[in-house]
């Protein structure tokens, strides 16, 4: 029995990531791949949707996967990296028991099994959860919504023939939750979350016999199943102020929750992770000004208020606040099953997707006729090039990708050189649609974390290098 939740659904946008870094084969090889969902209520399918309706990627929607094999596998890709010379330390079991915060540098005491030490660092990234220590110790406020209703979680092993979909019900027939998911995980593990209400015994609940009472009305009496893990969490929808608090940066579940509906937890926070890292590289080696990392906090808390406002329209639709609030989510409900726009209505969780920073102060120049989709501040879409995939190309150098356009092999801009990618649309359907739309070639900026910076119709030194200054905070271009 647990305490919390942990997480499984692992969004595209994650894999690619990991896939960046080393880790994204052996994720997909173990992870249970899924682009559907299904949504239920009562006894009724009320309709399904695919979260990937076009072809051209090497990612699925999305994967399940349990956290400690999503972590084994992170660790392998760190350790692959020391071997080659990646200067990554890892101190387990180090705990850090004060932080002093100065002007441009941190103070902290850690505490190990042999004893204390004191280390002075420029920079301290908080990635220490939900309760943060760190965040405590500083004393930053961390306020937003609480969700009054409990959550159970079951995670069960058996042998099962669901197809590899997201099915929820909203008031299932099998009565063993105002809602429920399911989810399967590797190893026949089955993930099931039942919403309990608020008012409940929590000791009573979490007994065996009566999470397999809940559990086996949904299956059946005849399937046979082990409990493997039990949790019962509540959860709340709430943001730190400010990311950035001079040389402390905060990421992750320290710095924003939200509840899992829609997995937006642990992809959010490698969404953070990836755009702080190369922003702290730029800064650690003088290339950048350290008004970049003011650039992490406004994207970050920019894509933190679009996961709260998603998973609060989430939470609000399926623990319906008030009797007008259920009255207008059961109409919608019975609506849904014939009436196409009534599901646009209902809202069992959007699933995680990657922010746009639309409006970040990184973005430069843009061409308004080509795709709306991979304008300034986009994450980059992936497409097949050749029997190799787009985003494994890009790598994660800041970028020239030329697309049937002439530019130069190499090219520095700000003392950094960039890495050129140029490719051809023609013939790719995929790439024409994602990045050119009616144009027949077409210059991008890519940032280290594959968001679009800037796109041109055709290279131009002083104005791309312009751009490369602008997405890295920096107002003085000298190339
Ligand atoms: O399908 C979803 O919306 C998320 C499923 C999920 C994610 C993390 C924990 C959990 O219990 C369920």
């Amino acid at each position: 029995m647990g305490l919390g939740s942990r997480a499984i659904c692992f969004a595209k946008r994650t894999l690619e990531i990991c896939d960046r870094l080393g880790a994204g084969v052996s994720m997909l090889a173990k992870g249970v791949q899924w682009n559907i969902g299904k949504v239920f209520h009562d006894n009724r399918l009320l309709y399904e949707f695919n979260l990937l309706p076009e072809d051209g990627h090497a990612f699925p929607a999305f994967i399940n996967l349990q956290q400690p094999l999503f972590e084994k596998f992170l660790h392998e890709a760190i350790v692959k990296a020391q071997s080659q010379g990646a200067p990554i330390e890892i101190r387990g079991s180090n705990r850090i028991d004060a932080v002093v915060r100065h002007e441009d540098h941190v103070t902290i005491d850690v505490m190990t099994p042999d004893g204390p030490y004191v280390l002075e660092a420029d920079w301290l990234v908080a990635c220490d959860g939900a309760r943060s220590p760190i965040r405590s110790m500083l004393g930053h406020g961390f306020d937003g919504r609480v969700f009054e209703d409990n959550f159970l979680i079951a995670d069960v092993k058996m042998k099962a023939n669901f197809p590899t979909e997201r099915w929820f019900w909203f008031e299932p027939h099998f009565k063993s939750g105002d809602s429920a998911l399911l989810h399967k995980q590797p190893d026949d593990i089955w993930r099931i979350d039942f919403q309990l209400g608020w008012n409940i015994d929590r000791q009573k609940e979490l007994k065996p016999e009566n999470i397999r009472a809940r559990v086996s009305a949904m299956l059946g009496p005849d399937v046979d199943y082990e409990l493997d893990w039990c949790s019962i969490y509540t959860f709340q929808c709430r943001r730190m102020e400010k990311f950035r608090n001079g040389p402390v940066l905060f990421a992750g579940d320290s710095a924003h929750q939200v509840s899992p509906f829609g997995a937006r937890g642990a992809n959010s926070g490698m969404q953070d992770a990836d755009n702080l890292g190369w922003k702290l590289a730029l800064v650690v080696q003088g290339l950048a000004p350290d008004t970049l990392l003011d650039s992490y906090d406004s994207e970050r808390v920019y894509g933190a208020d679009e996961n709260i406002a998603n998973s609060t329209r989430a939470t609000d639709f399926i623990t319906p606040k008030s009797a007008i609030s259920k009255l207008f989510r059961d109409a919608v409900l019975q609506l849904a099953e014939t009436v196409p726009f009534a599901r646009t209505v209902v809202n069992s969780g959007r699933l995680s997707m990657p922010c746009t920073y639309d409006g970040s102060p990184l973005n430069g120049p843009d061409v308004a006729s080509f795709p709306a989709r991979t304008r300034p501040g986009s994450p980059c879409p992936d497409a097949p090039i050749g029997a190799d995939w787009l985003l494994r190309l890009l790598g994660g150098n800041f970028t020239l990708l030329a697309i049937d356009a002439d530019v130069p092999t190499t090219f520095s801009a700000c003392g950094i050189p960039l890495s050129v990618l140029s490719v051809s649309g023609r013939d790719n359907k995929a790439l024409g649609e994602r990045y050119l739309g009616n144009a027949t070639s077409a210059v991008y900026l890519i940032r280290p974390d594959q968001h679009v910076a800037a796109r041109f119709e055709h290279f131009d030194e002083e104005v791309v290098a312009a751009a490369v200054g602008r997405a890295i905070a920096k107002d003085v271009v000298d190339a």
